[in-house]
């Protein structure tokens, strides 16, 4: 079997399809995308695929290893999620080939069902008592939102108060029959994190998402000395080279590699396994799509140290488009009582709605973050 081509496609809500067709018929989908930078990974997809038309899809390892060290320079989001989008494919082809889930090829389940968890409350945290109600009633008990709104590098007593109310809220409406993770998105620095960490003590979040930025991470071993709560971070990391200093430095009690962004399943597994070396846990990022939420099952399913699954049904990201907008088996992603099954279809699981996604990526308009700014006119963290 070579490969033949490789197909990118730009799709509304802020998502990108890889397809890679094959001479013997059988193609595979990736979702290779840095949220609001589409096109620019969209044009390494493209560079890379000079290094793969021809070559025989099934050698995976070698084709990732020549992607990552053939063009000297490596690393980074862009690149990284590239190289993810197209190992994703990769796999895909291979499991369809055989007539397997990928995670058979990964040594086969480790549980039955996995854990998963919803956002609720926006980019600025609001109304999150009455989001996580509606999700109760579908089943869900974990979630997770935003810690704060723009936080200064040095902020008032106001400013905290705000966020810890809102989350005493949160207890005060649900007691401990539900779970949340506070993610400070990149919002908090190294001066607030410690204050902050600590006012939100007492409410015992499951664990705070990117307590400091990743270029902060020497902080994570600090601050997780002066808090009980689970730190957890990954989703700005983009290869085992990063998770590696991480895990040796310590501080973080669960890593968050993106499928999308750090190297794709080949990758998410060594860091997985990583991981559970450190006794850390592994909790999948994904925002994104049916083909990244698919690339995180696979890995889910396969390592035993993953414990939580993102999710982006009902996410504030996905307008004009939801979660299973594009696949024709939605009904395999059934998440009642918050959990999902295995994914039963061969490869990755996803039967990917081609004709929808072709049409839709004609329409597409470019996604951007909001660029934020504090009360004094400076750039402030989204
Ligand atoms: O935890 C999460 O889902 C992420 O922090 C998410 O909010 C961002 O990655 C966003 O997708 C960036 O555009
Ligand atoms: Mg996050």
């Amino acid at each position: 079997m070579k490969i033949s081509k490789l197909s990118t496609y730009r799709v509304p809500p802020r998502w990108m399809f890889l397809k890679i067709d094959t001479d013997e018929g059988i193609c595979g989908w990736g979702e290779p995308v840095i949220e609001g930078r589409a096109r620019t990974v969209e044009a390494a997809v493209h560079e890379l695929a000079e290094l793969l038309v021809g070559r025989d899809p099934a050698r995976i390892n070698d084709l990732w290893q020549a992607m990552y060290r053939g063009g000297f320079y490596r690393g980074g989001a862009v690149f990284m999620s590239a190289i993810a989008g197209i190992d994703q494919a990769l796999w895909d082809i291979k499991g369809k080939a055989l007539g397997v889930p990928v995670y058979q090829l990964l040594g086969g389940l480790v549980r039955e069902r996995m854990k998963i968890y919803s956002w609720v409350g926006g980019d600025r945290p609001a109304d999150i008592v009455a989001g996580i109600q509606k999700l109760q009633a579908l089943g869900l008990n974990t979630f997770k939102m935003n810690g704060t709104e723009e936080l200064g590098m040095l902020d008032s007593a106001k400013a905290l108060d705000a966020a810890v109310e809102r989350i005493a809220g949160i207890r005060s409406a649900f007691g401990h029959d539900i779970e949340f993770g506070i993610d400070f998105h990149g919002r908090v620095a190294w001066p607030m994190a410690k204050p902050l960490l600590r006012e939100l003590e007492p409410y015992r979040p499951l664990f705070v998402e990117e307590p400091v930025l990743a270029e902060q991470s020497e902080y994570y071993r600090r601050l997780s000395d002066m808090t009980s709560i689970p730190l957890a971070a990954g989703e700005r990391m983009y290869s085992r080279f990063e998770f590696k200093r991480v895990l040796e430095h310590g501080g973080l009690a669960i890593l968050q590699p993106d499928l999308s962004h750090a190297g794709g399943i080949s990758e998410c597994m060594r860091i997985a396994s990583m991981a559970e070396a450190y006794d850390v846990a592994l909790a999948p990022h994904c925002p994104l799509g049916p083909v990244a939420l698919a690339a995180c099952l696979q890995v889910d399913f396969a390592s035993y140290n993953a414990v939580l699954q993102e999710q982006s049904m009902g996410i504030h990201y996905n307008q004009g488009a939801e979660l299973l907008d594009y696949v024709h088996n939605g009904g395999d992603f059934s998440m009642d009582g918050g959990y999902i099954e295995p994914l039963p279809l061969p490869g990755l699981g996803v039967n990917v709605n081609e004709e929808r996604v072709i049409e839709a990526s004609r329409a597409v308009q470019d996604w951007r973050n909001p660029l934020w700014r504090h009360a004094d006119g400076s750039v402030a963290e989204w």
